[in-house]
Order: C-alpha cells, then sequence, then structure tokens
C-alpha cells in the first residue's frame, strides 16, 4: 500500500479485470448457489454502494424482502484508508439479528483490503458474509465468495464501464 502512495488504488493495482453485466449476473447466481445451504436468511445487509447490486440479485434469488444498507464512505486520496460509516444497521434490523446478526446476510461486491468487512463485521459479528469477488488480504473476512483475483488486480465492474472503440491488435494495442 504504501510503495507508491502517489499513486491511487486503481493504477497500484496493474491488472486489469474487467467484468460485464452478463458475467456479474452469472457470479451473483453462482454465489446464491453457495448461500443456499448457508441460510435461511431472515434480511439482507448491503453495503454501498457497490453491494446494492449483489444484494438485489441475490434477494430476488433467495426470496429474501427485508433489505438494509450499511453506508460507508472512504476517503479521498489525503486520508486514504480511513473509512467513515455514513449510515449503520437500522433498529429493525439489528433486532431481526439479535442483536449479533444471527440470521443476517452482508452483502458486498468484494473484499479488497478486508478493511470495510472487518468495520461491518464488527458491526454484526454473527452474521454471514458473501462478497462476488475476493483478493488475498481481505478472503479471511469472507464466508462465502464466488471468484478471488490477485491482490494486484483492479476489478471494474458494469455500471463504472461503457462502450468504447478497441484500436486492431495489429496497430499495437495489447
Ligand atoms: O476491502 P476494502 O479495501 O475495504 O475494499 C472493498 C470495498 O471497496 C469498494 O467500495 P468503495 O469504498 O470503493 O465504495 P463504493 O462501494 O461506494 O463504490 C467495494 O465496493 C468494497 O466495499
Ligand atoms: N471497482 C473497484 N473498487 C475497489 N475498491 C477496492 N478494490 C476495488 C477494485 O478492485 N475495484
Ligand atoms: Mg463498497
Amino acid at each position: 500500500m504504501a510503495e507508491h502512495p502517489e499513486l491511487s488504488a486503481q493504477e497500484r493495482a496493474g491488472k486489469a479485470f474487467p467484468v460485464s453485466w452478463d458475467q456479474f449476473h452469472r457470479d451473483c447466481r453462482a454465489l446464491t448457489w453457495r448461500l443456499n445451504s448457508a441460510g435461511p436468511f431472515n434480511a439482507i445487509v448491503a453495503i454501498t454502494r457497490g453491494g446494492l447490486v449483489p444484494a438485489a440479485i441475490v434477494a430476488r434469488e433467495l426470496g429474501v424482502r427485508v433489505i438494509d444498507t450499511v453506508c460507508i464512505a472512504s476517503y479521498d486520496h489525503n486520508k486514504r484508508g480511513e473509512l467513515q460509516v455514513l449510515k449503520g444497521v437500522s433498529d429493525a434490523t439489528t433486532k431481526l439479528g439479535n442483536g449479533t446478526g444471527k440470521g443476517l446476510l452482508i452483502v458486498d461486491d468484494l473484499v479488497d483490503t478486508g478493511k470495510t468487512a472487518r468495520m461491518v463485521r464488527d458491526m454484526l459479528p454473527d452474521a454471514h458474509f458473501a462478497t462476488v469477488y475476493a483478493k488475498p488480504m481481505g478472503r479471511p473476512l469472507v464466508d462465502t465468495f464466488i471468484t478471488e483475483v490477485s491482490q494486484d488486480t483492479w476489478i471494474f465492474f458494469p455500471w463504472d464501464l461503457g462502450l468504447s472503440f478497441q484500436p486492431p491488435m495489429r496497430d499495437g494495442a495489447a
């Protein structure tokens, strides 16, 4: 992390892993298959913003209708790594999880350093934590995930991408 503090996390990552909507939908369904045996779940807690999309897909597949959010913002490069909880779990969801998160499913799109996951796990220690993608540093914090990518990979989600012209390979494109 501290090796090139002037670079963004994305620039430091080096390798790109772009994910299409189709691929993301498939991976969310595969995640749900794995979660089937870990449930049943009384509610889903999505970690915003990235967790909202997989939470919607998983909720649809599992038939869960109660969905709450934990809203976390990570600071810009001046305070890199610092996280701020903008909204915690609601009282109703805390009650559903008996105060510890039992029977709740936490969903996020990915775990990277594990800082976000650690923060939410501390709020709901007995909840089941699921992400679609995982990097090695954060992996121990996740109960269920689908695809692991290397720590130096940056995952591009479909909601951050757009169609653009690709130059032919013979013109020097990698
Ligand atoms: O394991 P970590 O190093 O904590 O990183 C993982 C978090 O980073 C991304 O969220 P981000 O903070 O970029 O915000 P967003 O979900 O609003 O895009 C991602 O959606 C995870 O929540
Ligand atoms: N989009 C995206 N956000 C992240 N936040 C932390 N790691 C990542 C990543 O690989 N991709
Ligand atoms: Mg996020």
